[in-house]
């Protein structure tokens, strides 16, 4: 290929890619919508994952009125990026001889969209990543840039993202769930290879959240008889009663309750670098 026509090729490819990307807003959204109208819970109906269409997901979903073209223009968006697997069937038509019918099922990506015994799913995160605070605070996103001593989520909602979600017992509450739904398949894996928890009495989960991670330490090492899960007061005043663990409020900026050692998960990673240093250094 000479030159110039492979420079016009990598042009074209280069056009396709950023197209993609400026309409990548598709991907997250049908995502959300996917979780709101709790798509995956209808296929998976009785574990049996079998394929569906779409008029057939909406009549366990919906009432009358809704769309089936559009809940499959969304299935295809998201059969792309592997969260379904869409499956095409051509039968004889008495009309023009054939018609095809397009079924979905749930690929490992859709089955953690699946509410499963304990009520938990990553279908809360999802929710919570594009709940409405957070997506005004998005298109603010070059203003970090610009003028970063305001950070855009307080731009766009008048204070930080902790304080205005101890405000809203609703988001304070879809937190709860959202970090249940990923944290209890996560320490799951950890627990599974980890034994960092030898001779710890008394262990305090900075950030614990609903108490998830102490609950399964605690099962897994019995040595470990004492949890304190410490989180904002707002947290830890929804957070389930759980044997072995004191629920304690309070801002970890300020003080932690003394142990034998500390636990914090996914926790360092959403403070700015300032935080960061304070609370390491502490
Ligand atoms: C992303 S969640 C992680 C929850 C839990 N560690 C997990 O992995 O499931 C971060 C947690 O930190 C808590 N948090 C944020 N700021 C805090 C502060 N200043 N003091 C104590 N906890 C705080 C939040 O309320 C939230 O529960």
């Amino acid at each position: 290929m000479a030159l110039n026509e492979e420079s016009a090729e990598k042009r074209k490819s280069a056009r396709l890619a950023i197209f993609e990307l400026a309409n990548m807003i598709s991907v997250p959204m049908s995502l959300n919508a996917i979780v709101r109208l709790k798509v995956a819970d209808a296929i998976w109906q009785g574990g049996s994952n079998a394929p569906l269409s779409a008029s057939q997901i909406l009549q366990r979903i919906a009432s009358t009125g809704s769309d089936p073209e559009n809940l499959q223009r969304i299935l295809r968006m998201l059969t792309s990026y592997g969260v379904f697997e869409e499956h095409l069937t051509i039968e004889s038509s008495p009309l023009d001889g054939s018609a095809s019918e397009r079924k979905y099922s749930l690929t490992e990506v859709g089955k953690t969209l699946v509410t499963d015994t304990e009520g938990l799913s990553y279908a809360p995160y999802v929710l919570q990543h594009h709940q409405d605070a957070l997506m005004k605070a998005w298109p603010l996103v070059h203003e970090a840039v610009l003028d970063p001593t305001t950070e855009p989520f307080v731009k766009a909602n008048g204070e930080p993202a902790y304080d205005y979600y101890g405000k809203q017992p609703e988001m304070n509450e879809l937190m709860l769930k959202a970090m249940s739904g990923v944290s209890v398949p996560f320490m799951e894996a950890m627990l599974d290879g980890y034994d960092g928890f030898k001779g710890v009495e008394r262990l305090v989960d900075v950030g614990g959240s609903a108490g998830d991670c102490l609950r399964m330490i605690l099962k897994k090492h019995p040595g470990v008889r004492q949890g304190i899960n410490f989180d904002l007061p707002e947290v830890v005043a929804k957070a389930p009663i759980i044997p072995g663990v004191t629920n304690v409020g309070g801002d970890m900026f300020k003080s932690i309750p003394d142990g034998d050692a500390i636990f914090m998960k996914v926790l360092v990673v959403t403070c700015s670098s300032q935080f960061r240093m304070v609370m390491l250094s502490s």
